[in-house]
């Protein structure tokens, strides 16, 4: 991988979408933050675009106004005007090829590499890419990055990624899953593939089973209208869990490159087990909030909220039971579990190890409690392991106890900035780098398991199961597990 320096990545970064949510919100701030870590090229230029004839100046104005209100931070003046002094705006309706002729004059790709930021709804992807195209912009060096989701199945999926192709190589396009660049989802390959102790006992040799648990306590926050076509099995399952998943799961990738990894992680996507309706109900818990309390706050349920409509079946929780047929995997249950207005924003993956096949302290412990290995994805980023240790004391037989080895990253790491997701997505981007970025076949084998579970509910026709804002999903969601003797990690 190319060392990390701020001379290395003159871009011409084009954001479509510049007055969207996603830019304001996270795209911005990203960029602010990359430009006081002086990770932005000297040269390098931020191009907003959108479809409003505004000057630069409002759009400055615009972009500081964002800063302000979305960095975690105070702004700090310096910094800001590095980053005003790279900005320009130019406004171009993407339904309207010929407006594209303005990037045709002001980008020059033997200079600068564009990198051509997709932050608009898919449906707009194919007019983006004709449109670069007709300015001369579609060669080589430039890149393309595309949000998420793409596409709503398979086959939508394969109308937008052929829409791109025609225009884009696959090495040119760059498919966002920003659980890939957090932080602590990186770190997945880090414990596994550095790690002795655990890639020795990475199998169905040590391990019983596996949980992931991403939850939320956010509702649909004003997306109302988006998130019912969706629902949570679309917007978080088909790609951030099963991202996840594939990087546990996957074999050690032969060198960190794009393709080595993006070749593991297909395989376990292709070796997922299908649910159909035959095990549908064994499989998986389908949710929908209603009205609760989320960290003491009253809040409202799915179908009361802003824009509802009140006859509306969308999950906003999904639990599943996952196999995976492949020969490490055997026997290992995958258990994963999502949703909205959750009891706690907690992201974490545990892995499960094996009980001791033969107990010699049961006159003091019955049971023995297996190993687990937490790693807290967010918030409170870190890694726990759960251990028996003996009680220290003369005289006794031997007391056990549940001790954890704690490593939390904000102790161990104190100087360490815990970098957002997009500022990492948007650096590799710049810098050329396609490791975290997903490719074609991924999101296609994720589509076509998701549609196959989605077609299942939809067969079998049940409404989703209520579960109160605040708790951690439905009853049915802990029966699933109380069936195979587990419990969630809580
Ligand atoms: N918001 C989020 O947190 C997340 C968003 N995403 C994805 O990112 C993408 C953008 O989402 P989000 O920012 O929320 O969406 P928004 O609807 O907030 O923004 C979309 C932007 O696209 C612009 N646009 C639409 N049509 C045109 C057109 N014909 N010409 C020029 N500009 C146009 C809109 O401009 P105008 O303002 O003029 O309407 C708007 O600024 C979507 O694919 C979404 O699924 C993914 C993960 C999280
Ligand atoms: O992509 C999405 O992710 C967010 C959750 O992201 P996180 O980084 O806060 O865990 C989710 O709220 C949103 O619905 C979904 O579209």
């Amino acid at each position: 991988m190319a060392a990390v320096t701020a001379q290395n990545s003159a871009s011409d970064l084009i954001l479509f979408g510049t007055k969207g949510d996603l830019a304001r919100r996270k795209l911005l701030p990203a960029l602010y933050q990359l430009e006081k870590a002086n990770l932005l090229c000297q040269q390098t230029r931020v191009i907003g675009v959108a479809r409003d004839d505004i000057t630069l100046e409002s759009y400055q104005e615009l972009v500081l106004e964002n800063l302000n209100r979305f960095l975690k931070q105070p702004l700090e003046q310096d910094v800001w005007l590095r980053l005003q002094a790279k900005l320009l705006y130019v406004n171009i309706d993407l339904t309207n090829i010929e407006d594209f002729n303005q990037l045709a004059t002001l980008v020059d790709k033997t200079k600068r590499v564009p990198v051509c930021y997709f932050a608009t709804p898919p449906s707009l992807f194919g007019d983006i890419s004709k449109g670069l195209a007709a300015a001369g912009l579609a060669t080589l060096p430039t890149r393309v990055v595309l949000e998420k989701p793409i596409g709503h199945d398979l086959a939508s999926s394969n109308i937008i990624n052929d829409q791109v192709a025609e225009f884009f190589t696959e090495a040119q396009i760059y498919r966002i899953d920003h659980y890939l660049g957090k932080e602590t989802v990186l770190n997945l390959l880090a414990l596994r593939f550095a790690n002795a102790i655990f890639a020795g006992n990475w199998d169905h040799n040590s391990i019983d089973h596996v949980q992931i648990t991403v939850a939320e306590e956010v509702g649909v926050e004003g997306r109302w209208s988006y998130y019912d076509d969706a629902g949570q099995m679309r917007d978080m399952v088909q790609n951030h869990l099963l991202q996840v998943l594939t990087l546990i799961a996957m074999e050690p990738p032969a060198r960190l490159d794009a393709d080595s990894i993006r070749d593991e992680k297909l395989k376990v996507l292709k070796a997922l087990r299908t649910i159909d309706i035959s095990n549908i109900q064994e499989k998986t818990v389908r949710g929908q909030y209603a009205g609760g309390f989320v960290t003491g706050k009253s809040v409202p349920g799915y179908l009361q909220e802003e824009g509802a409509k009140s006859n509306s079946r969308t999950e906003t929780f999904v639990a599943l039971k996952v196999d995976i047929d492949n020969w490490r995997w055997a026997g290992v249950p995958f258990y994963l579990r999502t949703g909205k207005r959750m009891a706690s924003k907690l992201s974490e993956v545990v892995i499960c190890f094996k009980p001791q096949p033969h107990n010699i302290f049961h006159a003091t412990y019955r049971n023995l409690p297996s190993n687990k290995l937490i790693i807290r994805l967010q918030p409170d980023e870190g890694v726990e392991i759960q251990v028996l240790n003996k009680i220290p004391g003369l005289g006794e037989s031997m007391r056990l106890q549940e001790t954890k080895l704690d490593l939390s990253f904000d102790e161990t790491f104190k100087s360490q900035r815990i970098a957002d997701a997009y500022e990492r997505l948007l650096l590799e981007a710049m810098l050329g780098n396609q490791y975290l970025f997903v490719r074609r076949d991924e999101v296609e084998h994720a589509w076509k398991w998701v549609d196959g579970i989605i077609n299942a509910w939809h067969v079998s026709n049940e409404p989703p199961k209520s579960y109160p804002a605040g708790s951690w999903g439905p009853v049915a969601a802990i029966s699933m597990m109380a069936r195979d003797n587990r419990n969630w990690e809580e």
